[in-house]
């Protein structure tokens, strides 16, 4: 039986699926059991299995002893065994995401080479690459005879035009650093297109869209003719709209504040004032900024509950309440994003997960000529909705709004099970 078990390290979760491979039938892997650990740095770590076969029997336990990805991965592999007695043995083939891949634009199985490679990548992606590689770690310690083969989210974006993907800075030493855009959620994109393609009948490569992976870490990209060809994140997962703990797109200066160059220049408050060195910075900006700074919690979900979203219409909005604002605010970004991406042929629009901000977002880009949202509609789309694509869009204008349940692990693992060089 030959398996592949597909392991995405998000900032806050792992998540993890198992598929059994056909020959004859390669590019449609079959899912057998799927399994979430959330709450990674807010524990307890919730973690949830579920079982295909078994009509979708699962799992749910608080588990204290989750404190990493790879405690996380190491559970997973416990239960694996226990609960769907499945023998890790009988795993050969194990697909990694690791967002940064620098100049590695296609998926490479890990050898002394490559880990360090990702490695030298690590503070490049600073939630991200050391998390995928202890899980990598874990992963060959656990189950040495599999090979794991490293899947890069910048990959999808690797042909984008040369004045989007250079910064306006000495190009001798952004070519000899590598100092340019990367982008992200790529395997989020490319299993988005896909699925988009399959639902109106088309080929990927015809297809304009924009496309919004809105989780812990969110980011947007324009598709023309299928391929990327601008992306909200950039050298790093940091830059664009925010994050749970991420600031995104901040003037770059603002990072001199928190260093010594300028001493509470700004503020009375003594916290400032003290010498915080580049990398307190960065650390604060990855890790202590997004709308848990804003608001106190990293769950968006809190956020659209306790919003104001009735006074979305003004456009002078002085709000004080802090998830309204933080709503307004990933709001606010997402329409710049939207705004520029827009600007080339008629697109569609793909979303997941908050009914509010689909709502917001459709109401904003109707003057677009985004064709209405349905509410029934919107508001019916479930956070489990097993139908991949739903039309949110009320008729069938041009541009249309539509919801995508994004599924990396199966790109992943659908990308492994084409590629015959994996399996010699
Ligand atoms: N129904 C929802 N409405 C709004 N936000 C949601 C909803 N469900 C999940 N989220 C947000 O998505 C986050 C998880 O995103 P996800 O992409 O799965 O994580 P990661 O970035 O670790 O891969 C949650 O912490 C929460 O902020
Ligand atoms: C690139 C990125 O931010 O990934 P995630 O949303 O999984 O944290
Ligand atoms: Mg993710």
């Amino acid at each position: 039986m030959s398996l592949v078990l597909a392991v995405n390290a998000g900032s806050s979760s792992l998540k993890i699926s198992l598929f059994r491979r056909s020959v004859d039938n390669a590019a449609n892997p079959a899912l057998l059991l799927s399994s979430s650990i959330s709450s990674i740095f807010a524990p307890p770590a919730k973690f949830k299995f579920s079982f295909v076969a078994l009509q979708h029997r699962s799992l749910n336990e608080e588990v204290e002893s989750i404190h990493d990805h790879a405690s996380a991965f190491m559970h997973f592999l416990d239960r694996l065994k226990e609960e769907a007695s499945v023998d890790p043995i009988d795993v050969k083939h194990i697909a990694h995401r690791v967002v940064h891949g620098g100049d590695y634009i296609s998926p490479v199985i890990i050898f002394e080479e490559s880990y360090h490679h990702i490695e030298r990548l690590s503070d490049l992606a600073p939630l991200h690459n050391g998390s995928a590689l202890s899980v990598i770690k874990s992963a060959i310690r656990a189950l040495p005879h599999a090979k794991s083969i490293a899947f890069f989210d910048s990959a999808f974006h690797k042909d984008l035009p040369t004045h989007v993907a250079t910064y306006a800075i000495d190009q001798q030493v952004a070519q000899e650093r590598g100092l340019k855009k990367y982008g992200f959620h790529g395997l989020s994109y490319a299993f988005i297109l896909r699925a988009v393609a399959a639902h109106l009948n088309k080929a990927p490569d015809t297809l304009n869209i924009i496309a919004l992976h809105i989780g812990s870490g969110a980011s947007m990209c324009a598709i023309r003719n299928g391929q990327s060809i601008d992306t909200s994140m950039g050298l790093t997962p940091l830059s664009g709209l925010p994050g749970a703990t991420r600031a995104g797109d901040i003037d770059a200066s603002l990072i001199f504040h928190y260093t010594s160059r300028f001493p509470a220049r700004m503020s009375h408050d003594p916290s400032i004032s003290r010498e915080v060195k580049v990398t307190e910075a960065e650390d604060i900006l990855n890790f202590k900024s997004g709308w848990k700074a804003l608001t106190g919690t990293a769950n968006f979900k809190e956020i659209t509950e306790k919003a104001d979203t009735s006074t979305l219409s003004d456009p002078m909005s002085r709000t004080a309440d802090p998830n309204t604002l933080a709503f307004r605010i990933m709001l606010d970004r997402i329409l710049h994003f939207a705004g520029a991406y827009l600007s080339g042929s008629p697109r569609r629009c793909v979303g997941e997960r908050s009914v509010e901000l689909r709502r917001a977002v459709g109401e904003a880009v109707a003057c677009l000529g985004f064709t209405a949202i349905n509410e029934k509609k919107n508001s019916q789309v479930s956070d489990r909705d097993e139908g991949i694509i739903v039309d949110i869009g009320r008729g069938d204008g041009r541009k249309r709004m539509l919801v995508c349940h994004t599924d990396e692990q199966l790109e992943m693992a659908r990308e492994c099970s084409l590629a015959s060089e994996f399996w010699v």
